[in-house]
């Protein structure tokens, strides 16, 4: 008889479609309370409570269980080592398309993991913070590349992050206003020792870069202890950034304080237009160039149809 081998998996994920995923709703603890839905309906977003409980409740108990296991490694090799070294915080990665709605779902996963009792304190930067200040964009001709990787200040992402994981009291960050759709002057977002931080941007996943001498420097990435993709069809995506321009031209467009103001007393037809254009020429590119390709990296994916349901998901367990 030949010896009998273990079958080596075909492919690194698990993937699960929609109703496989929602069964393991059934068996996940901490259940939503009145509270935690009164707390999520005040986030403003328009997700539906359900959808909630049956996907993103399981995605938070599966973190969970990572930040567990990393505790356990960090303090196993922290033995090894005979260092003290205290614990730092988990860092998630959430990356995916412009309007594919990557803060929606860093919002709520920030409410839903402050609800386990490991993690309480949830902090959440996105990276739009590193976006070189418009000047600097058009110096260097990068004003329509805004949300390209060389549009970042992609150092000092790093340095950030970096100064987190290694646990820092404080680490602050710039900001970015979508309103004057520029970095404000000044302004900082300080993260102070969070039991976990969600990092949301469009180039979360990119690998590092080789330097010119052909090396490599690190690249966020390198920081996370997991990482989710949020993905949709093209098309899908490229309606939900055309709403999103129309409901904000009928809102945040026309303060005077925007950058947009111009597009505040566009037609219907013109403001679709418009829309369209900044997508076809800006975020589509961006998408299938940068973005995209890094869908394979993330420990998570999540794929949502038409209506933002998701539909499937697909994790890397190898
Ligand atoms: N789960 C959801 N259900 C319904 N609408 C959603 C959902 N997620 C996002 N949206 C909508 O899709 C658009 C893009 O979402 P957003 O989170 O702002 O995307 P991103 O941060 O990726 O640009 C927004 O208009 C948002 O209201
Ligand atoms: C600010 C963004 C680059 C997103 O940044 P992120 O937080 O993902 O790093 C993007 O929302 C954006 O404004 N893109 C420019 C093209 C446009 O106006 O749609």
């Amino acid at each position: 008889m030949p010896p009998s081998v273990e079958p080596v998996p075909s492919t690194p994920y698990v993937d699960l479609d929609r109703k496989a995923w929602a069964a393991l709703s059934e068996s996940t603890p901490l259940p939503l309370t009145d509270t935690d839905v009164e707390r999520l309906a005040g986030l403003g977003d328009p997700i539906d409570l359900a959808e909630v409980d049956a996907v993103y409740r399981p995605v938070s108990r599966l973190l969970d269980l990572y930040v567990g296991a990393t505790r356990g490694l960090h303090e196993a090799s922290s033995t090894f080592l005979r260092e003290d070294t205290g614990s730092t915080p988990f860092l998630i990665g959430v990356a995916g398309s412009v309007a594919v709605g990557k803060s929606t779902t860093a919002r709520l996963l920030r409410e839903l993991m402050a609800r386990w009792p490991a993690t309480p304190r949830v902090e959440l930067i996105t990276t739009d913070g590193f976006l070189y200040p418009n000047a600097e964009l058009e110096r260097r001709g990068l004003m329509d590349r805004k949300g390209f990787p060389e549009s970042y200040d992609r150092r000092a992402l790093v340095r950030f992050v970096s100064k987190v994981k290694a646990g820092r009291p404080e680490v602050r960050a710039p900001v970015y206003d979508h309103l004057s759709y520029d970095i404000v002057p000044g302004a900082e977002t300080v993260v102070r020792r969070p039991d976990v931080l969600i990092v949301e941007g469009l180039n979360v996943l990119q690998p590092a870069r080789p330097t010119s001498e052909g090396t490599s420097n690190l690249a966020v990435s390198d920081f996370f202890d997991f990482s989710i993709y949020v993905d949709a069809r093209t098309d899908d995506v490229r309606q939900w950034y055309v709403d999103r321009f129309l409901s904000l031209r009928a809102t945040a467009f026309s303060r005077p304080e925007s950058y947009f103001r111009r597009y505040a007393s566009l037609s219907d037809e013109e403001a679709v237009a418009t829309a369209e254009r900044l997508w076809d020429t800006i975020n589509a590119p961006n998408l299938v160039q940068n973005i995209l390709p890094t869908r394979s990296r993330a420990t998570l994916v999540l794929r949502k149809g038409r209506d933002h349901a998701v539909e499937r998901v697909r994790l890397r367990k190898l």
